[in-house]
């Protein structure tokens, strides 16, 4: 197949598994959202509020990155600017292409202003409901819950999830500062979410290394890896090129656990260098389940079309390769088979072979 243009890899179908809503406002809505409830923002205009998340975000080390969203959770504490945020979101993710999201967010982070953890999630779900109808079926869109791992109410979380499971919340997630908080405080939440059948990704191998991820899908059972990146350190490339892979590595591949990667994120976070240099590149030719994903737009800049374009540049990918990447997406999603698989016969495969057939 032939390499894409922009154009193409924004008219492509994507899939989005790691995107947290607090991390995606466009500028001028957290601009406006301030100005409604008196928050001091570091600067006055949409553009430079825009350039201050990314130049912030792009401290080096996670712990600083996450203190960007001091601002956006701030001004996402009514129903109002909750269901905001979220339509917002599904409107600019189906303008860049994307044709199934699970997008993330603390609902523990928001009862600032007196919401209940249960209207902060009706609030969002009625902005994904109304995102999803504007877009008229070019987009569907779950929630993902997420606790806080510093914190002490992932267990209520769960439950929460639990309670919103056949109403657009299809999993759960834990994020936060990594180092010095290991998945297993919260092994509470993911036994109960495994008894009662119930999905969960944990962002792991991000700002901390292998133990972070052995813990992850070897104590709490993750079906899916947050990132994942420094897995490599499981993995030694010889000078012929030929890898070799640890018994941790060789499980995740085996198991074919997703790694839900986001490059430009771990470039600010520090856990990669360059988009070049990004471990996507190794991980993709060993065949791992990589899936390719936006993390944070408003801190990185970025949309899933970025992403994907800076592959393309960086590791020449084709649009087979984009594909692979967006079915292995949609194969890794927490919905269920039957609707994975219309998404990919239905949207994913027929759209590829219209933009592979000759121009
Ligand atoms: O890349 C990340 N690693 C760990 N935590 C993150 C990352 N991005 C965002 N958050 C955290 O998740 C919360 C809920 O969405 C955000 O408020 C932020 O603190
Ligand atoms: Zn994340």
């Amino acid at each position: 197949m032939t390499t894409p243009t922009r154009d193409e890899v924004l008219r492509a179908p994507k899939v989005l598994l790691h995107d947290h809503l607090d991390g995606g406002l466009r500028p001028a809505t957290v601009l406006e959202l301030a100005h409604e409830i008196g928050h001091d923002l570091p600067a006055q205009d949409a553009e430079g509020l825009g350039r201050w998340f990314r130049d912030a975000a792009d401290s080096g080390s996670l712990e600083r990155y996450l203190e960007t969203f001091d601002h956006t959770v701030a001004v996402m504490q009514t129903s109002e600017a909750l269901a905001r945020v979220a339509r917002e979101c599904v409107e600019d993710l189906a303008a860049d292409g994307v044709v199934y999201a699970e997008v993330r967010w603390a609902p523990e982070q928001h009862l600032a202003e007196g919401l209940s953890l249960d209207q902060t999630v009706a609030a969002v779900q009625a902005g994904f409901d109304q995102g999803q109808e504007a877009a008229g079926g070019r987009i569907v869109v779950r929630q993902l819950l997420t606790a806080m791992r510093q914190g002490a109410r992932s267990r209520e979380i769960a439950e929460l999830a639990i309670a919103w499971r056949d109403r657009g919340v299809a999993g759960f997630d834990i994020a936060g500062a990594e180092a010095g908080y290991p998945p297993t405080r919260h092994l509470d939440a993911f036994e109960y979410l495994q008894r009662e059948n119930a999905h969960f990704t944990i962002h792991a191998g991000e700002g901390f290394g292998l133990p972070s991820i052995w813990q992850a899908i070897q104590w709490c059972g993750a079906d899916r890896l947050g990132h994942g990146v420094r897995i490599v350190d499981d993995i030694e490339v010889g000078a012929d090129g030929h890898a070799r892979l640890g018994r941790l590595a060789a499980y995740v591949r085996d198991a074919r656990i997703p790694l839900e990667m986001c490059p430009s994120s771990n470039i600010q976070t520090g856990a990669a260098t360059s988009i070049a240099e990004h471990p996507i590149g190794l991980l993709t030719r060993l065949q791992f389940r990589v899936t390719v994903n936006t993390d944070n737009r408003l801190m990185s800049g970025t949309s899933m079309t970025h992403e994907m374009s800076s592959l393309v540049d960086a590791f020449g990918y084709d649009l087979a390769d984009l594909r692979w990447f967006t079915i292995n997406a949609m194969k890794s999603a927490f919905l269920p088979f039957d609707e994975r698989l219309d998404i990919i016969n239905g949207v994913i495969k027929p759209a590829y072979a219209a933009l592979a057939a000759p121009r």
